[in-house]
């Protein structure tokens, strides 16, 4: 019998709700196929804080080590924000595991079913066949981990400085990544910067030419300033197929593309690196794009399906178990057309709850 191990940090608010339903929908997958989960549950973030006095406690590093994967949940939120930055869980847990586990590449899949074009908030007319498109952000340089200080100057202003840093090599191998995922799609990148402006930018985009030009010379690139990309994405977010870019404009470009796709809860996400578990396939964590929702943590009303499909990524890349994970994306979509709708992605129609949603598509299993 083979079994997936991995580790389970649900975090904070709404992330335990969504674990818990995406950890049954994973157990009902995988049984009829005779896999067996072991799974250890620790704690990250402000559960971190609360229970063990750190947002990134040495024992829940254990637990990731000894895991094939990282099934995450999401952190952060209210109840901590009035810490030293540098304690808060998004500072002190978030980035130093992906940067524990050299997690470079985020890949986000911005889908929207043909069937749930009225959830988007762009026209249908835009979208007639709903959105498929992937964001390949960089996800351990730039100004999230560049050097940062906060000073007073001799006149007595307080200066505060982020430096957003990029290597060659770093930008390299994320473009590995994006010419891989553009390979087994339409074979178009669209690579998005700020080279107009940042020093970063104009090595990003040099980098980028020459790269794909030499290592991949089949593949369609393109560049996009980031504020045309956003408007851009609002306006026909099917002129995308790839999305390569740097960590905070990923991070922006991706909550956007959620939201024409739907919404944040239908979002999931992948982070890869270089490490690879004892399948000989990429240790990764995986986590939905958006974070804690404090404004609907405890109500029962997330949508569990970000979680879920982070789930199948995991079965995907992590275990090799690529039916399985398609068999759980097949199921999310079947719910989601047969009309089983939390409420945001149910625009003014009856709405379920995190439980019912994950009921009907383990019922679609
Ligand atoms: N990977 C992580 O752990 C992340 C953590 N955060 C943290 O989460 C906290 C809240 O951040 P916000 O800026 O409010 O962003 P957020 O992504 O948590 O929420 C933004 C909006 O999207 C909605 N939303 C998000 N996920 C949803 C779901 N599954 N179902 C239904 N609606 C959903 C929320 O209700 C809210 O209205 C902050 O502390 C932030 O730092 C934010 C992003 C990622
Ligand atoms: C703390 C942030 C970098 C988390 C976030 O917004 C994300 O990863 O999308
Ligand atoms: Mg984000």
């Amino acid at each position: 019998m083979k079994t997936l191990k991995f580790a389970v940090l649900p975090g904070d608010y709404i992330g335990p709700e969504v674990m818990s339903v995406a950890l049954d929908v994973l157990k009902a997958a995988t049984e009829p196929a005779g896999i067996k989960l072991d799974y250890t549950e620790a704690h990250v973030g402000g559960a971190g804080i609360d229970n063990e006095g750190k947002a990134l406690p040495d024992s829940t590093i254990k637990v990731c080590e000894e895991a094939d994967a990282i099934l995450f949940g999401s952190i952060g939120g209210p109840k901590w924000e009035n810490l030293p930055p540098a304690e808060q869980p998004e500072r002190a847990a978030l980035l130093p595991i992906r940067k524990h586990f050299n997690l470079f590449a985020n890949l986000r899949p911005g889908l929207l079913y043909q069937e749930l074009t009225d959830a988007s908030p762009l026209k249908a007319e835009r979208i007639p066949e709903g959105i498929d498109m992937v964001c390949v952000r960089e996800l351990t340089g730039g100004i999230y981990f560049g050097p940062k200080r906060t000073e007073t100057l001799e006149d007595g202003d307080i200066q505060a400085t982020d430096e957003m840093v990029y290597k060659k090599s770093e930008i390299e191998r994320i473009l590995d990544v994006a010419i891989a995922s553009a390979k087994a799609r339409s074979g178009k990148i669209c690579s998005v910067d700020k080279a107009n402006v940042l020093t970063t930018s104009v090595l990003w985009r040099k980098t980028a030419t020459e790269y794909v030009a030499k290592h991949a010379p089949e593949i369609e690139l393109s560049h996009m300033y980031v504020d045309n990309a956003a408007m851009q994405m609002a306006r026909d977010p099917n002129q995308f197929d790839v999305i390569v870019t740097e960590n905070m404009f990923g991070d922006i470009i991706s909550d956007e593309m959620g939201i024409v796709c739907g919404s944040l809860g239908m979002l999931s996400s992948a982070s890869l690196g270089t490490g690879k578990n004892k399948y000989d396939l990429p240790f990764g964590l995986y986590e939905p794009s958006g974070g804690t929702a404090p404004d609907i943590a405890g109500k029962g009303i997330a949508n569990p399906c970000a979680q879920i499909l982070s789930a199948a990524l995991m079965l995907r890349y992590s275990f090799g178990e690529n039916e399985i994970a398609e068999k759980i994306e097949k199921a999310v979509k079947q719910a989601v057309m047969d009309g089983f709708r939390t409420g945001d992605i149910s625009f003014g129609k009856p709405s379920i709850g995190t439980k019912e949603m994950a009921a009907a598509i383990i019922e679609r299993l």
